[in-house]
């Protein structure tokens, strides 16, 4: 689109900004509670609400409270809830098996939100770091993430957690041929009507760091994630990983992290046209509450304006922390 401008002053540009009303009318792109995933993460435990030191406002919930959180967020308009497990060092192994145990905290999490807030989608992570001694989203064999053999495991990973009711798969793992492996698993068991929302842009981020601290990966992790995670200097190849999940079975994508890779959201959307999502990643959110904490930010504000940042890329919508209280100031 060519933008057209008459000379001035026949155009006064400043004519549509000129009251609150009219800037109303010509807003493009908006903001509601529909937008958003809300990440939480999930500990064992009965009654449990565990701040999360790195990212203040941030919880672990025990399973009873993360069904009342999903009650708020349905009460609040967010469509959805993504859960991550804070999985105990001592369910951590070499062959992972409790991510596809069918009582993990993942599946008992999703059954209390099915069985409190039935509106409620309900979203998962796909990944074998929770449950990984080395902290490393795939199978590690002599110093390498191995691809084939992860796959099968995070196959099992989600049919258990589409069992127990979840009715969007997001594979964070970034091994090569998950996505068309999953979907076949999934027709196969009769699974049909559940998404996959690919992490398919997915950059080996440092804004990841607080993240690993709320999900107890931090102390794991061995090395960094480099040889599957992107490089953060390409964007070509995100539209080759975006288009490969497509074609392999992948209903909506995301791009990971948000605000430093908005010019890959509005490429994927651009090129694409499919339900494109931003994850507003653990950095991301710590960065904006500790310069608002320190009355160097009013974190409000940059919390909406950063939200609506996606919106204007091109975004469907986003993950976010700040789910629901962007919400309620929505919700007014
Ligand atoms: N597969 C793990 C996973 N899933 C979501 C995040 C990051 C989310 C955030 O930082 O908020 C990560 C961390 C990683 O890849 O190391």
């Amino acid at each position: 689109m060519k933008p057209t401008v008459a000379p001035f002053p026949a155009a006064r540009l400043r004519r549509t900004r000129a009251s609150q009303a009219i800037r109303n009318l010509v807003q493009e792109n908006t903001l509601t509670p529909s937008d958003f995933i809300w990440p939480v993460f999930v500990r064992d435990g009965d009654g449990v609400e565990e701040p999360v030191a790195s990212m203040p406002g941030v919880m672990r919930r025990s399973v009873d409270k993360i069904a009342e959180a999903a009650v708020e967020a349905q009460a609040l308009g967010i469509p959805a809830i993504c859960l991550f497990p804070y999985t105990d060092a001592s369910l951590k192994t070499e062959d992972c098996a409790e991510a596809w145990n069918p009582d993990n905290l993942t599946n008992r999490a999703i059954r209390a939100i099915k069985d409190a807030a039935p509106e409620i989608a309900v979203m998962t992570d796909v990944a074998l770091d929770p449950y990984n001694i080395n902290g490393h989203d795939g199978y590690v064999v002599d110093g390498e993430i191995v691809n084939d053999a992860t796959v099968e495991a995070l196959v099992k990973m989600t049919l258990a957690q589409a069992d127990a009711g979840a009715d969007i798969i997001g594979p964070s793992d970034m091994m090569d041929g998950r996505i068309g492996a999953m979907r076949a698993g999934l027709e196969q068991a009769g699974h049909h009507n559940v998404a996959i929302l690919s992490y398919a842009a997915k950059y080996a981020s440092a804004y990841y760091g607080p993240f690993r601290d709320a999900v107890g990966a931090s102390g794991a992790l061995k090395g960094d994630k480099k040889t599957y995670q992107m490089d953060p200097a390409n964007s070509d190849e995100a539209l080759r990983l975006i288009e490969r999940d497509l074609m392999e079975g992948a209903d909506m994508v995301m791009v990971k992290p948000g605000i430093a890779y908005l010019d890959i959201c509005h490429r994927v959307k651009s090129a694409f046209g499919v339900p494109t999502y931003a994850y507003q990643v653990s950095g991301e959110y710590a960065m904006i509450q500790a310069a608002a904490q320190n009355g160097w930010i009013d974190g409000e504000k940059v919390m909406m304006e950063s939200l609506m940042a996606f919106k204007r890329s091109g975004c469907n919508g986003i993950l976010t922390y700040f789910a629901p209280a962007a919400a309620k100031l929505l919700n007014g």
